[in-house]
């Protein structure tokens, strides 16, 4: 049988975009950063950061891979649909993404936001962004943000299975006492309180998905790992309270018990940004290093096929509830699968209101 995507027509992959020269360094942290009160200081060292590497992120390319690996597994299983790609901080911008999409006549698009959870930042953002790139276009399309994946089998397996990879690769000896230590993107605690329609959601979300990992893992090894959430990229100002602890932190505090050989888990990312590359193989690899500890840091989703075909079976369960079809949501873990529509007034805006798409207060 033919898969049917219809009512939508495009599928469109919204992203956070990332410089690709060092000319373009300080004009992306100006994207990002504005009116954000992010310290002088700390825009220095993140923009060292990515000179460091060439004033190049890897997520553009990321990015550009994943579209590659995406068309192929829609053209490869019947869903004939263009696939767009847009950013909030650099280029291709979303703004020009959706002129085109407008020219070429698309109607409906379902949104696919390379953030796998519930947080201003990573969801109701991208929907101001969404906002924002077909305000005052004609005949602009209908934009729907797929759910939340954080849960799906799809992410679920991709990162159970990078665990057990990175486990592997410390060996025998390593592998049984070594401590899981899962990363995400550190927020305001506040941003975190105010996440998903009943707040905490960013933090429940991660909980939810590490101990799955965990769990799966001893289902796999007979081995039940201690381990713990742990968060990097902290910014903003000091005097303001952000997730904690800090990934450096949690490793001096590990070494202190004991120095356990560590497999760090960045499941609050969904490929190898620069968070990824800098803060945990840079920064936090080296920690471990001066503490004389074993650092393993486990792959991203990336292009993992079972992750590339989570956009898909998200678009055909998506298009068949629009169609008021019912659905089986396949989910993993703890918590139920995500709603479709975001509910009015969850992951507000810290800096007041603005128009968002893709919830019912849009
Ligand atoms: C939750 C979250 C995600 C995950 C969800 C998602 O993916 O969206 C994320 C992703 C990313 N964040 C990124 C880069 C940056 N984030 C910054 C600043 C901030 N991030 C925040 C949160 C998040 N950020 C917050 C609350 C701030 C404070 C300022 C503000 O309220 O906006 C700054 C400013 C300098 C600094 O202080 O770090 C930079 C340069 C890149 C690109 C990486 C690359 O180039 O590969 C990516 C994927
Ligand atoms: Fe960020």
């Amino acid at each position: 049988m033919h898969p049917d995507p219809r009512p939508y027509d495009a599928v469109l992959l919204v992203s956070f975009g990332g410089p690709e020269k060092p000319d373009d360094v300080v004009p992306f942290l100006e994207n990002v950063t504005r009116g954000r009160g992010i310290p002088k200081e700390r825009l220095e060292e993140v923009g060292r950061h990515y000179f460091d590497f060439g004033g190049r992120s890897p997520i553009n390319d990321q990015n550009r891979a994943f579209l590659a690996a995406l068309r192929e597994d829609l053209a490869s299983n019947g869903v004939d649909l263009p696939v767009y790609w847009g950013n909030r901080n650099w280029d291709p911008y979303l703004a020009d993404v959706l002129k085109q999409m407008t020219a070429d006549g698309i109607e409906r698009a379902a949104c696919f936001v390379t953030s796998a959870y519930s947080s201003y930042s990573g969801c109701r953002q991208y929907r101001e962004n969404l906002a924002d790139a077909v305000g005052g276009l004609d005949g602009a399309p209908r934009l729907d943000k797929l759910r939340h994946y954080f849960n799906h089998p799809g992410f679920v397996d991709a990162m159970v299975d990078a665990t057990l990879a990175a486990l592997a690769d410390l060996g025998e000896g390593g592998r049984e006492t070594a401590d899981l230590v899962f990363v995400t993107h550190s927020i305001p605690t506040a941003m975190n309180d105010a996440s998903g329609p009943e707040g905490g959601a960013y933090v429940a979300q991660h909980r939810s998905l590490a101990e799955e990992i965990v769990e799966r893992v001893r289902l796999e090894t007979g081995h039940r790992h201690r381990h713990e959430l742990v968060f990097c990229s902290r910014s903003g100002p000091p005097q303001v309270p952000w997730l904690e602890p800090d990934v450096n932190d949690h490793l001096e505090a590990r070494a202190e018990a004991g120095r356990p050989p560590v497999v760090v888990v960045p499941i609050g990312f969904v490929s190898d940004h620069m968070e990824v590359v800098y803060d945990l193989d840079t920064e936090a690899a080296a920690t471990a290093e001066r503490l004389g500890m074993r650092f393993v840091r486990a792959a991203t989703a990336g292009v993992d096929p079972r992750f590339v075909r989570v956009v898909r079976d998200l678009l055909l369960e998506r298009a068949a509830v629009e169609r008021g079809e019912d659905v089986a949501r396949a989910v993993e873990g703890s918590l139920p699968a995500s709603w479709d529509v975001c509910p009015a007034g969850c992951c507000p805006n810290p800096r007041g209101d603005r128009p968002a798409l893709a919830g019912s207060d849009a």
